[in-house]
């Protein structure tokens, strides 16, 4: 018996071919538009094909990929390590979001201004007396003011109108920082997140909206700095409204390089002020530790040719809300192409639910934990920083998930920790089972360390080694060779976990 061609004569008794079989009574043009729908089928399915390899392959490097997570609670230096982490080993693509992180900088320094426009007001209103007559007849008053009249408001605050007319011109910059705020973040401009910190959404893409706008503001057409109004104006708290076309001012809160050129010299003049440095002083008031603190760079910051430099952009600060995916190929180190992902996730109380997911799949975890221990969260002021953070990781160390997970902890910030200690300001008052014991940065992170170590042996569901590291992740010299070990730590324990070594 012949042999049946199997692909070309279809099975007379099989229902399914006999259904495809093209009518009998099939015209010419029925034909070619049959042929064309198979072949857009077939164009299709391959297709499909493709992508499925495509997905396959990636996921089989994903797996084969090492996956860090960051954790620790907010501002504990979580991005600041990322980047770190970038710089390092990744230098190329880091160099690629230098115009991102520009407009970020200049982000942050309006902030600080506006954080110091706000300790002046606090400190002129506070200062605000009103003449009453028995002040009057006491002879009462305030030296070259005499109060004439009954009821006269007056201040006695150290600022005056040279610094209040250097205030109206700084009004400029703040519909600059809602435009951008606006931007980064359009759902909740305004919100009670924005008003504290810069937020960018993970995953929203705010890296390329920054480049775009970096790159099309112009930086020739500065503006001038806005007259200020009638000083009565000015005395009330002041108007935002300057001189010039609305389209103008439309224009230049488009364009931060432009307004804070213009604004560049009352910032400098302002912060350099000595009787402002002493109103901070009276009120307490550090803006040093504010993060994303750049007013000591302001005159190369407002500049209008800055370009960021690489420790500009570790120190910029931006709040992760969400969890970023890093991906990157190492360009460099004992294993040149090794692929990474590091997740950078937000840590404050409200957004932690969503670091879970991540738990099954990472090798390693760097646990970020700044040794605040006289500093409280800015979502829930009662909770002391450093009882935040040993809660979290006790919590890290006995989860059932990352058992076999490598912990890598940071004890961050030990250049704030030894400004505090140095400051004088005492570990005992806020933690009192500190005892007698000497209040230097040596005995002070032993004490803690310890703490954490304790409670990494106590939890861990099975034995585990305890790798911990003393970083200020804000220098990138310190840090760098910091991560080299880390990175090859990882490596290897990775290697071994997969019997590679
Ligand atoms: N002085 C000092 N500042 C640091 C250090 N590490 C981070 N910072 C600053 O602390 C602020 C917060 O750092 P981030 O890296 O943004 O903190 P984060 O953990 O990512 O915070 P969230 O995104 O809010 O969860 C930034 O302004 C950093 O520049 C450090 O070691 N020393
Ligand atoms: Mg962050």
């Amino acid at each position: 018996m012949a042999a049946r061609n199997f692909w070309n004569a279809p099975d007379p008794d099989d229902p399914l071919a006999r259904a495809l079989q093209p009518p009998i009574d099939e015209t010419p043009e029925e034909r070619a538009a049959r042929i064309r729908q198979m072949e857009e089928a077939q164009r299709v399915s391959r297709e499909i094909d493709e992508e499925i390899a495509i997905a396959r392959r990636a996921y089989d490097r994903r797996k084969r990929a090492i996956k860090i997570l960051l954790l620790g609670q907010a501002e504990s230096g979580k991005s600041t390590t990322l980047k770190n982490f970038q710089l390092q080993f990744s230098p190329q693509h880091f160099a690629k979001e230098r115009a991102a992180w520009k407009t970020i900088i200049q982000l942050n320094l309006i902030r600080c201004v506006k954080r110091l426009l706000d300790v002046l007001q606090e400190e002129y209103e506070s200062s605000l007396q009103t003449t009453t007559p028995a002040s009057i007849a006491k002879g009462k008053g305030v030296a070259g003011r005499t109060p004439t009249t009954v009821g006269v408001r007056f201040s006695t605050s150290p600022l005056n109108d040279h610094h209040r007319r250097i205030r109206m011109r700084l009004s400029a910059l703040l519909p600059v920082e809602e435009e951008l705020m606006r931007k980064l973040l359009p759902e909740s401009a305004g919100g009670p997140a924005a008003r504290n910190d810069v937020c960018v959404r993970a995953g929203s893409g705010w890296k390329g909206v920054l480049a775009a706008l970096s790159a099309n503001t112009s930086t020739l057409d500065v503006p001038q700095p806005p007259q200020p109004p009638p000083l009565v104006s000015a005395l009330k708290g002041g108007s935002t409204s300057r001189p010039g076309t609305a389209n103008s001012q439309a224009r230049d809160k488009d364009n931060p390089t432009a307004v804070l050129a213009a604004c560049k010299d009352d910032i400098v003049a302002l912060w350099e002020d000595k009787v402002v440095q002493a109103v901070l002083k009276k009120q307490n008031v550090r803006l040093q530790d504010m993060p994303g603190f750049f007013l000591n760079d302001a005159a190369r910051v407002a500049a209008v040719n800055y370009e960021p430099t690489d420790d500009d952009i570790v120190r910029a600060r931006v709040r992760t809300l969400g969890v970023e995916e890093h991906h990157f190929t190492m360009e460099s180190g004992a294993l040149p192409g090794t692929e990474w992902y590091i997740y950078d996730v937000g840590g404050s109380r409200s957004v932690r639910q969503h670091w879970i997911p991540y738990f099954d799949d990472v090798q390693a975890i760097i646990f970020l934990a700044p040794l605040a221990f006289n500093l409280t969260l800015d979502e829930d002021p009662k909770v002391n920083r450093l009882e935040d953070s040993i809660m979290l990781w006790r919590e890290v160390c006995q989860n059932a998930l990352l058992a076999k997970t490598t912990l890598i902890l940071f004890l961050n910030k030990m250049d704030i920790l030894q400004a505090t200690l140095a400051a004088g300001i005492r570990v005992v008052k806020y933690v009192p089972s500190y005892g007698d014991q000497p209040n230097d940065v040596q005995h002070v992170t032993k004490y803690f360390r310890d703490k954490f170590r304790g409670y990494h042996k106590r939890l861990s569901p099975k034995p585990r080694p305890f790798y911990w590291h003393e970083t200020s992740v804000i220098d990138t010299r310190s840090t760098a060779a910091i991560l080299v070990g880390v990175r090859e730590g990882i490596l290897r324990a990775h290697l071994q976990s997969v019997n590679v070594i």
